[in-house]
């Protein structure tokens, strides 16, 4: 019996496979581990050989089924090559979590062509990539009136993406990605949704994950002290964000479809959560002509450094 605790029945995803990318740490890892609790073959997806080893030991050693497959998400011959043999040994795929995705941090101006390229990549294209061959090959596999018969639904897909609901300064390329993750989220629930395919996604704030441990020291200081501007006044764990995505995939969520679960402690209904850095020259109000300013507000109009200065 696996040592993985969790709020779920037992058995709740016996005789499923699920895929799960990015399985190999973290968050991927978290939710293979549960999504193995509750009965299903785990099949972990990642770039490195050693951690999808790891993993897959660790399940197999609580007694649930796992096993990997390397693969960067970004390429598509290799999905299309990782689905068809996922689906030749296994029959079919029931669950596909993309959570596989990251970031660094840099100023908009600062992000380079091809750092841009790389990020929107693995965090929009690749996740784009693992769901339509999920999709195409799981359509070529079972007609939709063997699936019906067989009274399973399509496979049901959970997006991870990110806190970007007000712009995410400081990291644009993912910001753009993840808010692109959640449009397609949207769009393949309604368009798969005649299948049986349920598509949602789960929006992590600020996740005390092993990927964390990915960012230089400065950046380390800085998500010290992030807790401070969450409501619930602490980082979210990776069994949070996981209990999102299980009860996505459940059939409790049978009737959800192309919505979005935050899983960050209300942080982004709190402002002042990054401070914009000091002015050097901010851009002046442009004065209209008939503004009905009220004279105790016109000082508000300007930056309290820029009025500093006048
Ligand atoms: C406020 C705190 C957190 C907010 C919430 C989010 C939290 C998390 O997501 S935690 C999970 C974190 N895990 C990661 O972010 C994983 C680590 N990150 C990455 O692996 C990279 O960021 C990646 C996504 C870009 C990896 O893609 P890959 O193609 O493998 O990257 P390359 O190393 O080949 O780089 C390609 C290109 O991208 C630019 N670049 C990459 N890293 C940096 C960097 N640290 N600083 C500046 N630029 C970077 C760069 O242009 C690279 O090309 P070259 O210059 O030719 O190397
Ligand atoms: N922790 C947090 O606070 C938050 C996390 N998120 C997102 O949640 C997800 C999980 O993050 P977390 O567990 O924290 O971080 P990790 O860095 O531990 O997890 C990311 C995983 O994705 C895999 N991966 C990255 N790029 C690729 C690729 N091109 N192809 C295949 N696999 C890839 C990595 O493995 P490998 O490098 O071996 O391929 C790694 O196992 C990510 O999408 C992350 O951005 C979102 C919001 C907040």
């Amino acid at each position: 019996m696996s040592c993985y605790e969790s709020i779920f029945r037992d058995a709740l995803f016996a005789g499923q496979v699920g895929l799960v990318t990015g399985g190999g740490s973290g968050i991927g890892r978290c939710i293979a581990h549960e999504m193995a609790r509750l009965g299903a073959h785990v099949v972990l997806v990642g770039r490195t050989v050693e951690k999808l080893e790891r993993v897959a030991a660790e399940i197999a050693e609580d007694g649930g089924s796992a096993s990997w497959w390397a693969c960067d998400i970004r390429d598509e011959a290799g999905v299309k090559a990782m689905v068809a043999e996922i689906v030749a040994a296994h029959g079919r795929v029931d669950m596909l979590v993309n959570n596989a995705g990251g970031q660094y941090p840099s100023p908009l101006a600062h992000l380079s062509k091809k750092g841009w390229e790389a990020v929107v990549a693995t965090n929009l294209t690749g996740g784009f990539l693992m769901a339509r061959e999920v999709f195409e090959q799981s359509m070529q596999t079972f007609s939709r009136r063997e699936h019906r018969a067989q009274g399973r639904p399509g496979p049901a897909i959970v997006n991870i993406i990110a806190d970007m609901w007000r712009g995410m300064p400081g990291m644009a390329h993912s910001g753009a990605a993840r808010a692109g993750m959640q449009n397609l989220t949207m769009t393949a629930a309604v368009e798969w949704a005649r299948f049986g395919i349920r598509v949602n996604a789960v929006a992590p704030g600020w996740i005390a994950s092993a990927g964390m441990e990915t960012y230089d020291e400065p950046m380390k200081t800085t998500i010290t002290h992030l807790h401070k501007s969450v409501p619930l006044k602490r980082l979210g764990t990776e069994s949070e964000v996981s209990a999102a995505v299980c009860f996505l995939l459940s059939p409790a969520a049978a009737f959800m479809t192309g919505q979005t679960l935050s899983v960050d402690g209300g942080a982004p209904l709190y402002p002042n959560q990054f401070p914009i850095p000091a002015h050097s020259n901010s851009l002046a109000f442009n004065g209209f002509h008939r503004a009905t300013t009220p004279a105790f507000l016109s000082a508000h109009l300007q930056s309290p450094e820029d009025a500093d200065q006048t």
